[in-house]
């Protein structure tokens, strides 16, 4: 017997991907190109505030001097400086929005690029975050994504340019009159930092709840909808629609709670700068005052969207730190395919040195210590209870899992794992799509008579003329047995130079499973073949029988 098997204690404490853990302070959402972009932006933002407040100012005076009834002359300055402020906020405005944009559609394309390559690697690895959520989690990440762009362009460049701007206005109008001076920064210290603090400070506790309550409705949404037969078949459906609706109703009493911090929060900010103004006019005498008193308005018009932003932004704090989490995770030893990889080889074995696998927080090892020498053209059984730890094995070897120590090695050179081993998996999915694509995949060079000669080795050949019988959302048109031969199928019909099959007889009757297991490894020809299997009639057709218990390996 050449397949050799050791089991080794132990195993690294560390948990799948934590190498990484520690990156993820250190992960940034923007690079060094965007976020220069993103100032240029910002600077263009301050300058068209800057043309505002200069046009407000500028008119202000003109129309405070022609009260005196002056010689056309004397205003022309004011008239011609007038007309360049408002020109030149539009431009401005237009090419800040230019700017602002661009730079944060830059931003978000290469988060979702490392979003996706996390998505990606998260198929492959322990990290599991997404695949633990299914569909409800996926659409939770598209948003907070999205969430990436709401905190660039209403919080971080409007709080930057409102710092600036107002910084700016109260020097400018402290140098003209020191009393108005501490009167703006005072209206901008309440409306531009003490409110959004404050609004922050409230939703902040509020923006977690809304979150989890959010996650509530959805899952109770889709639990009832895709329950609905079993929970009507029980008489249980009652009382699930009710903590649905319970759910709902939590949710709406949530927001309508944080809606309501908002408005105060964000109606009190808007009346500051009016209040503001009044006491600038009041403070200083004379002419000046209606000037200062409405450039402090337009300054105060600047700070006004701030409050709400912060309140807002209790609520993209949690996307933002998910989005990082994601990206943090993707591992490092992660290829991405690019279609420069030499042909898979005929025969190929593979190793597993002292192999443990860790699942986020389980609080015992997958695998534990596992050795495995699996010779090229090897045929392995794979047995042991429910929970054992051999699906985790299949995934190790299809590089599905990330380990936690130990190496698997024997991988011919710039090849990825999955190229080479690859079959019928325990979570395989079937696509709500026709038989041959189920089968094919889509991919080059499969044609109907390799789909349908697949079909047959797997057992399945009642569909070999029914190719385009669509199976139904996860197959749910076949019987259990039809699902997992098609799924054989799937596996057999480009088989990769290591077969690995869990439990590919499930659902079978023993005549079935018999014949199908047969004619599967007659398919695999001389390929390593790895199958799962729980039946003790299957085990004569191999060349070793290995059995896991508790994560650990031992011969049979
Ligand atoms: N994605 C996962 N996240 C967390 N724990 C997991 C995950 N997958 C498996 N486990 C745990 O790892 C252990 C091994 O699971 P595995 O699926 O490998 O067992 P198995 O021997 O294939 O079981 P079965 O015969 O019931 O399919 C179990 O305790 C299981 O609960």
């Amino acid at each position: 017997m050449t397949t050799e098997m050791r089991t080794a204690p132990g195993g690294g404490p560390a948990a799948a991907g934590g190498g990484v853990a520690g990156t993820t302070v250190a992960v940034r959402l923007v690079g060094v190109g965007a976020a220069v972009r993103l100032v240029f932006a910002g600077l263009l933002a301050v300058a068209t505030e800057l043309a505002g407040v200069g046009l407000v100012a500028t008119a202000t005076w003109m129309i405070v001097r022609a009260a005196d009834q002056p010689p056309l002359a004397a205003l022309a300055v004011a008239i011609a400086g007038v007309r360049a402020f408002a020109v030149l906020k539009g431009g401005l405005r237009y090419a800040e929005r230019l700017a602002g944009h661009d730079a944060v559609l830059r931003v978000l394309a290469d988060v979702r690029t490392r979003v996706f390559a996390a998505l990606a690697a998260d198929r492959r690895t322990a990290t599991g975050a997404v695949r633990k959520g299914g569909g409800d989690e996926l659409s939770r990440v598209v948003s907070d994504v999205d969430a990436v762009q709401d905190a660039i362009l209403r919080g971080v460049l409007p709080a930057a340019v409102a710092g600036i701007v107002g910084a700016g206005a109260v020097v400018v109008t402290a140098v003209v009159a020191p009393a108005a001076g501490l009167v703006l920064a005072a209206g901008l210290l309440v409306a531009g930092v003490l409110l959004p603090l404050a609004g922050h400070t409230v939703s902040r506790r509020a923006s977690a709840d809304i979150a989890a309550a959010r996650g509530a409705v959805t899952a109770s949404a889709v639990d009832v909808v895709h329950g609905v037969a079993e929970l009507t078949a029980y008489g249980a459906l009652p009382a699930a629609l009710d903590r649905a609706a319970a759910d709902g109703q939590r949710l709406a009493r949530l927001e309508r709670r944080a809606a309501t911090v908002s408005a105060v929060v964000g109606g009190a900010a808007a009346l500051v700068p009016a209040l503001t103004a009044v006491f600038v006019a009041l403070v200083v005498g004379g002419k000046a005052a209606a000037v200062l008193a409405l450039a402090a308005l337009a300054v105060g018009e600047v700070v006004v969207p701030l409050a709400a932003a912060a309140v807002r932004q209790s609520e993209l704090r949690g996307a933002l730190a998910r989005v990082r989490t994601l990206i943090a995770e993707v591992p490092a030893q992660v290829v991405e395919p690019d279609g420069s990889h030499g042909p898979v080889p005929g025969a190929v074995g593979l190793r597993l040195d002292r192999v443990t696998v860790r699942y986020p927080g389980a609080s015992r090892a997958a695998l534990d210590g596992v050795d495995l020498d699996l010779p090229a053209g090897r045929r392995v059984a794979v047995v042991g209870s429910s929970g054992a730890g051999k699906s985790t094995l299949l995934a190790v070897l299809a590089g599905r899992v990330a380990v936690a120590g130990g190496a698997v090695g024997g991988l011919p050179a710039g090849v990825e794992r999955w190229r080479i081993a690859n079959g019928v998996f325990a979570d395989a999915h079937v696509f709500h799509d026709t038989v041959r694509e189920n089968v094919s995949l889509s991919r080059d060079g499969i044609g109907d008579d390799d789909v349908r000669r697949a079909l047959e080795d797997a057992g399945l050949g009642e569909y070999r003329e029914r190719l385009d019988d669509v199976v139904g959302e996860d197959g749910s048109r076949l019987s259990g047995g039809q699902r997992q031969r098609l799924l054989l199928a799937r596996a057999l019909v480009r088989a990769p130079a290591v077969l690995l099959l869990d439990e590919p007889t499930e659902g079978l009757d023993a005549a079935a499973a018999d014949a199908v297991l047969a004619t599967a490894l007659a398919a695999a020809g001389s390929r390593t073949v790895v199958v799962v299997t729980h039946r003790q009639a299957d085990l004569a057709r191999f060349d070793d029988v290995v059995r896991i218990e508790d994560g650990r390996l031992s011969r049979t």
